[in-house]
């Protein structure tokens, strides 16, 4: 099989969407929306975002999720996708083939229309990437990393921390019973498709936690220009994490599961009046939700707290490079 063949057997079966063209053009018809579009892309690469070892249908699901993530913390749902691939000249066919099993399932679980890509190859280590489109769930665009109020309450999706301990137990064996904190990092867990509604119905600023919770809330802050406050006890953490790491939760854990990253979760600030809603919608739509903090007065800094003490945040969370 060779590369147009690959396109030809393997991925034009999971097209649809007439604007591609059954993938025998130079380019597709972006599908048009009534509502504001939104782009977003990440690339993931082995050794780097996922281990070599790693099956690689896991790994396609994991390149559609981080961009999905994206996209429904910003009040937008996933509607069409392009995918690069950089395959590793030593790796399989059989190993292609996983991918491709992976990339279909999850397009359909997110009716995700492919619409084309890139197909080229290394002599290092595989590279995927995908650009994905969007359409957000109102008129009025992207819940923005810059909205922030004073006295909005700070809410995040899910659990955080588990993909970090996961990566870890897999780390330290190939067979470990901690396999649903595995699985956590080989295919993150997003908050159901709802989340996008409900952060456009009620954020003032929203964005999902790839680096870490620490790094992103940074980021929040620094977008918004306000102080925000976190509560580390507050912060969801899975049975799983709790079974596998020392009760009662010292700070020092809850800074490595907030500095982890690749949660995959979404983060976002709310007027307090609207804290019942909030918490109405979110459970009507089956997300998992929890309020972290708040956003407060004074200068635009990351303040963490445990037990009613201040603690002080550990530095940067993921860098993909850092030059002196
Ligand atoms: N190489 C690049 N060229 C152009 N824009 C970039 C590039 N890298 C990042 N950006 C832009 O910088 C901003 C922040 O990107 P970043 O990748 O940190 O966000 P993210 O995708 O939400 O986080 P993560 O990559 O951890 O999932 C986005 O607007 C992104 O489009
Ligand atoms: C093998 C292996 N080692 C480490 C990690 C952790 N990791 C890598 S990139 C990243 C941030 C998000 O990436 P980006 O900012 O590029 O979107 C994180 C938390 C991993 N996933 N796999
Ligand atoms: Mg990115
Ligand atoms: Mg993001
Ligand atoms: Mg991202």
């Amino acid at each position: 099989m060779n590369e147009f063949d690959f396109i030809a057997t393997h991925l034009r079966p999971l097209v649809k969407a007439p604007e591609a063209d059954g993938l025998r053009d130079d380019v597709a018809i972006l599908p048009s929306r009534v509502r504001p579009a939104i782009v977003t892309t990440d690339t993931i690469v082995e050794r780097v975002h996922f281990r070599a070892e790693d099956p690689l249908d896991t790994v396609a699901k994991k390149l559609i999720r981080t961009n999905v993530s994206d996209c429904l913390a910003k009040g937008a749902k996933p509607f069409a996708a392009t995918l690069n691939i950089v395959w590793s000249r030593g790796r399989s066919e059989a190993d292609l083939m996983t991918f491709v099993s992976g990339m279909s399932e999850d397009l359909e679980t997110f009716q995700i229309d492919l619409l084309g890509g890139d197909t080229t190859s290394t002599l290092g280590g595989l590279v995927f990437s995908l650009t994905l489109y969007g359409e957000c769930v109102s008129e009025s665009g992207p819940v923005r990393r810059s909205g922030a109020q004073v006295n909005d309450d700070v809410w995040v999706t899910g659990s955080i921390g588990d993909a970090a301990l996961g990566l870890k137990m897999l780390k330290q064996s190939t067979d470990s019973a901690e396999s649903w904190l595995c699985n956590a990092y080989l295919v993150p867990n997003l908050p159901a498709e709802g989340v996008a509604d409900l952060v456009n119905a009620y954020a003032n600023a929203s964005m999902d936690v790839s680096d870490g919770l620490i790094a992103d809330a940074t980021h929040l802050v620094e977008a918004s220009e306000k102080g925000i406050e976190l509560t580390l006890e507050r912060v969801p953490v899975s049975e799983a994490a709790k079974s596998v790491l020392q009760q009662p939760m010292s700070a020092e854990n809850l800074l490595k599961l907030c500095a982890g990253g690749d949660d995959y979760q979404a983060l976002f600030t709310a007027p307090l009046a609207h804290r019942e809603a909030v918490l109405k919608k979110a459970l009507a739509d089956g997300i998992a939700l929890t309020r972290i903090g708040s956003v407060v007065n004074g200068p635009a800094e990351l303040l963490l707290t445990f037990e009613g003490r201040r603690v002080e945040p550990p530095q940067a969370g993921w860098q993909h490079f850092m030059f002196s």
